[in-house]
Order: structure tokens, then sequence, then C-alpha cells
């Protein structure tokens, strides 16, 4: 129906006229000399801005000022039309989701929170932080990966067949958890209670139906509050010796407010927020991962291509085996493959958000508190942006150009172009743009290596149909893989 927007908007707006568009003069009726005159004028401005010290986005800005956050414009000959967020629109989520996920929610909470609340866990995404949590789930995807998938009586002839979403969930979640709230938490009892959460996102509100889906989601809420509270205060209790995860540093925070302005005020505040980025991060990347073992599956030139790359990784940084950033970096080509999949999957197919007031947009009347969607998957589909959007090919994001025949017969310039780089909508962008970008590249990177320098992979199941009532679009087999070993010298780093 989000694709429907434009139609539906366009039909309410006949039927209720709203004041006329906030463009510029000429824009929209006149004689056709007042539009090309329009025209002309507005393409002079833009290029004098262009060719000042004030750089071509004092254009916009200025046209900001004057008309708000939707305009449109002409740049050579051609009506532009440009869309700012800022004060007209607003992140809302479905009212389900944001009561599963808590008031507070930096997903749900409103503009003001919003900014605290983000302040608040950027800790969580410091570069130190960062390295360590790249130790932690290598250490976690090690432990399944080589210790229990690989054969243990050293015959590498031998197949095993996993579902990689059910490996994925478990890796991710325990990764993030370890973060959010140390080694040995109270969380692992609660994991099918985060699913139920997730999966209650988009149900019907009924919260009254006994067994009805959103009352489970409500239900597995409960519990994990009860089990994050049991966290907290046994924390208060031993004085919280538990160091540098996230609740350590929100609760210590909290008591020293004085000196920490940014800090949570409320438990609320803070188990909503713990909540969120399990929520936030775990299923998002697991299902990730799954898209990405099912494309390389149906690539498999493009996974021996990969595995070569992998083998060649040496891991210099670290004693104890397990991978790092640095060594990360010298997987060029498997950050494109990442890229890709993240193309391909759209994992958050649109972002919701608010109007704030009335106003127009892409030549649409848009009314105060519509919910006017961003539609990511069409734009990553879009034949225009991304050359044969239907073709998985890490190396369109090369910078000399894509290597796939296919792509390349219909790809005049090279290397990603501005509009393509612009256009990858998959973390978001702007002031909400997501804030575990970094942390999802790197768990989809390091599951990448463990498992191109053990195994090849193909598909255990070819039924492509997808889970139903799945937040995150996702195959309804969980991605079921048959893996057989190959010759390597892979061992589980020490630390596991
Ligand atoms: C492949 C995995 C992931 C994908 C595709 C993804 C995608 C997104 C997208 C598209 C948004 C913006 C939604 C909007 O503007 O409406 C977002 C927001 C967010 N993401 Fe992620 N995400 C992923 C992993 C993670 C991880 C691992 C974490 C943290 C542990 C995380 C934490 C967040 C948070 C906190 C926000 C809200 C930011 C704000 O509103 O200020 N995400 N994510």
């Amino acid at each position: 129906w989000w694709k429907r927007l434009p139609q539906l908007a366009a039909e309410a707006a006949a039927a209720a006229p709203l004041p006329p568009p906030a463009a510029g003069p000429g824009a929209g009726g006149g004689s056709w000399l007042m539009r090309w005159v329009w025209q002309w004028r507005e393409t002079a401005a833009f290029l004098a801005a262009h060719g000042s010290g004030r750089g071509f986005y004092h254009f916009v800005h200025a046209r900001y000022l004057r008309h708000g956050p939707c305009f449109r414009t002409a740049l050579l000959g051609r009506v532009h039309l440009l869309a700012a967020e800022p004060s007209h629109f607003a992140k809302r989520y479905a009212r389900t989701a944001a009561e599963l996920l808590g008031a507070h929610s930096i997903l749900c909470c409103s503009h003001v929170e919003h900014r605290l609340a983000r302040r608040a866990v950027a800790t969580l995404f410091s570069m130190p932080s960062t390295a360590a949590f790249t130790a932690t789930f290598d250490r976690l995807a090690s432990d399944v990966i080589v210790g229990q998938w690989r054969p243990r009586n050293g015959d590498d002839t031998a197949t095993v067949q996993v579902v990689a979403l059910d490996a994925a969930l478990e890796i991710s979640y325990g990764a993030i958890c370890e973060m959010l709230v140390g080694k040995k938490n109270r969380l692992e009892r609660v994991r099918g209670e985060v699913f139920a959460v997730t999966q209650a996102m988009l149900a019907l509100p009924l919260r009254w139906v006994p067994g009805s889906r959103f009352r489970r989601g409500l239900e597995a809420r409960k519990r994990i509050m009860a089990a994050l509270r049991e966290e907290m205060a046994a924390r208060q209790h031993e004085h919280d010796q538990h160091g540098g995860d996230l609740l350590s540093v929100l609760m210590q925070r909290r008591r020293q407010r004085h000196h920490h302005p940014d800090a949570l005020t409320t438990e609320e505040q803070i188990l909503d927020n713990i909540l969120t980025l399990i929520i936030a991060g775990q299923v998002t990347t697991a299902t990730a991962i799954t898209w990405m073992l099912k494309y390389l599956s149906d690539n498999r030139h493009i996974q021996d291509k990969l595995r070569a790359e992998a083998v060649g990784v040496e891991l210099k940084n670290n004693q104890a085996g397990l991978v790092t950033m640095q060594d990360l970096n010298g997987m060029e080509y498997a950050y494109k493959a990442v890229k890709e999949s993240l193309r391909m999957a759209t994992i958050v197919s649109w972002f919701p958000r608010l109007a704030l007031d009335d106003c127009h947009l892409a030549g649409f009347q848009i009314r105060k508190d519509w919910i006017v969607n961003i539609d990511a998957r069409s734009l990553h589909y879009d034949p225009a942006v991304f050359d044969n959007p239907t073709v998985f090919d890490p190396s369109r994001f090369n910078e000399e150009g894509s290597d796939d025949e296919t792509v390349k017969k219909k790809k005049k310039k090279k290397g990603p172009s501005a509009a393509q780089q612009r256009r990858l909508l998959v973390f978001g962008a702007g002031s909400r743009t997501c804030l575990g970008m970094n942390l999802a590249k790197i768990m989809m990177l390091v599951f990448l290596y463990r498992l191109l320098t053990n195994f090849r992979w193909e598909m255990a199941d070819d039924d492509t149909s997808l889970e139903k009532w799945a937040m995150f679009p996702r195959l309804k087999n969980g991605c079921p893989i048959r893996l057989t070993p190959i010759n390597s010298s892979s061992q589980i780093p020490r630390e596991s």
C-alpha cells in the first residue's frame, strides 16, 4: 500500500484542498514565458552559488529557508524537487512497535528525548568498543563454525547441513548481549522472548485476545524487562564490578548525573534502550548474514573469488588468533560483497516518517499527522541508479567499474555513481542513520571470513518463499546450507 501513497495522497488532497505548493514563482502555473524565465533564473542562481566560495549547497539552503523543507526548482532546463527532512517530519514507527520497545526507546521516543538517548548510547559505538566487539563476535562465531561444524574426526570429505539463520541469530545475540550487559548475564534465558517481541512488531494490536501475536509480544517484553531489572539490581548490590558493558556505563552515569548532562535518568529509559539495541541489532544482522550466504551460494564464482581473498588474509594483529578490524581492512572484495548483499536484501525496506505539519512532497500535498514512508527497496532496485539491479555483483562498487559482463555492457561511466552512493539507503540517512552500521558490517565480514576459510557451501533447499509476519524479510526455511569442509589450517581461536 505504501507504493500507492502518492496516488492516495493525490486523491485525499483533491478532496480537501490544502494551501498551494511552497514552490518558487512560476514553478507550477503561469505562461510558458514566465516558466522559462523562472527556470533560467534558478539555474543561474545555482551556478553562481556553485562557482562561489559558499558552494552549491548555499543555493539549497537559501531556498529551504524561503520555501520550507520541500521545494521545486529548475536546474539546467529540468525541474527538480528537493526535500529536506528536518522540522516537518519525525520518525514514527507503528504504534505496536512503540509499545513493544517502550516509550523511551531511541527508535520511538520524542524528538528531544531522542537526542539525549542517541548521545547516551553512543559510547557503545566508539572505536575501542567496536574493536572489542570484533574479537567477541569472532570468538563466538569460531566456536560455532570451527568448533561445532567442522568434522571432529578430520574427515574433510564429510558434508554437514546447518540452518544459517539459527546460527547467525545465536551468535549475534550472544555478541550483542555481551557488549550490552557483560559476559555472564541473565539474557540467555530470554532469547526466545526477544524473537517474540520482534515478531509482534507489525501485528494487529489485539492486546486483549489471549494467544494473539501482539499479546505474546507484550508478555515477552515483560519477561525481558524482569530479567534486565534483576541484572540491574544485582549490579547495585555488587557495586557494579562488571566494567565496560553498556549497562554499567549507563548505570554509573545515572548515579553521577550531576557530572554527566547526557545521562539517562530513569531506570525505564535505560531498560527500553537496552531492549531496543538488542532488537535493532540482532535480527537485522542475522537476516543480512543469511541473505549474503544465499546470494553467494547462487553465485559460486563470487564465493570462490572471496575465498581466495580470505585465505590470503593473515591474522597478524592478534596473539589469540582472533580477527581484528585491521585484518578486515584487507578484505576489500568481501566488503563490497557485504554492501551488495545489503543492497539486494534491503533488510529495512522502508522508513516511516510523521508529517509534523501540512506540507508538500514530490508534488503531493501531505497533511499533518500523515505518515510518509521512504521506500528504500525501490531505490535499491531502480535500474536508473543500479544497472541490472537483480544481478548480485559486488564489483559494481569498484572504483574502476563492474567486471560483470551484463552490468558492464549497460554502464557508461566507471565506478559507483554519486547517485548510487547517495541512494544506498541500507542504514537510513541523516540524523537517524543506523548507529550500529559498523558493528553490522563487522559481524557480516567476520562470519563470512570464518565460513569461507573453512567451508564451501550451497543451499540445501531451493524454496525461496518468505517467512510470514517477519519484521525483516527472510527465507521461511531459515536458509539451510550444505557445508563441505575445505583443507584449511583453521583452528578455534585460543580464547574460546
Ligand atoms: C544489517 C544490519 C542492520 C541494518 C540493515 C540496520 C538498518 C537500520 C536502518 C535502516 C535504520 C534507520 C531507520 C529509520 O531511519 O527509520 C536503523 C536505525 C538504527 N539502528 Fe540499525 N541496522 C542494522 C544493525 C544494527 C545494529 C547491529 C545496531 C546496534 C547494536 C543497530 C542500531 C540501530 C539504532 C539504535 C537505530 C536508531 C537510530 C536513531 O534513530 O537515531 N542497528 N538501522
